[in-house]
């Protein structure tokens, strides 16, 4: 019998898909070489990420960031974007399971793709003719 999952509750739960997601990512074969080329330190860029999703799952208000910015020099398209997702549905699903965690997922995905479609027009506007 599958042992029931819990849903994503409090820090520590953010703490460990956050650490969980980034481990798979980081060895992935597509994504894994730009998250290795341009992370210099990951003992900030994971504090980052546990505040980032804490204030938006959890209502704490002590991310300060823009993180859309982060992502304009990056070689990103919309295939490492699919990846991405597809990385972090999987370490949601194999962690927790509840109404919470089909929030996380929902997120991630409207983040992703306006990620993807704001850097798509950028690169448009300012590409040459
Ligand atoms: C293939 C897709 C992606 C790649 C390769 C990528 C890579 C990166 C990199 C290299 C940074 C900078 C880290 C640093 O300066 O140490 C960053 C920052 C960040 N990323 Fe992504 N990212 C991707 C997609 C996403 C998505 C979909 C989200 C949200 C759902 C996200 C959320 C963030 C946030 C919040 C930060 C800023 C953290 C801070 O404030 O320092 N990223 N990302």
């Amino acid at each position: 019998m599958e042992v029931q999952k819990k849903d994503i509750t409090d820090i520590n739960d953010i703490e460990q898909f956050v650490n969980t997601f980034y481990g798979k990512a980081r060895e992935d074969e597509l994504i894994g070489p730009i998250f290795n080329n341009a992370v210099k330190d990951w003992s900030h860029h994971l504090p980052a990420m546990y505040k980032f999703w804490s204030q938006l799952l959890l209502g704490t208000m002590d991310y300060t960031g823009s993180p859309f910015a982060k992502h304009i020099p990056l070689p990103i398209e919309k295939q490492h974007f699919d990846r991405w997702i597809q990385l972090f549905y999987t370490t949601l699903d194999e962690l927790f399971e509840g109404p919470k965690a089909a929030e996380t997922k929902e997120r991630a995905y409207a983040i992703a793709a306006t990620f993807e479609y704001k850097l798509r027009t950028i690169r448009k506007l300012t590409s040459q003719p």
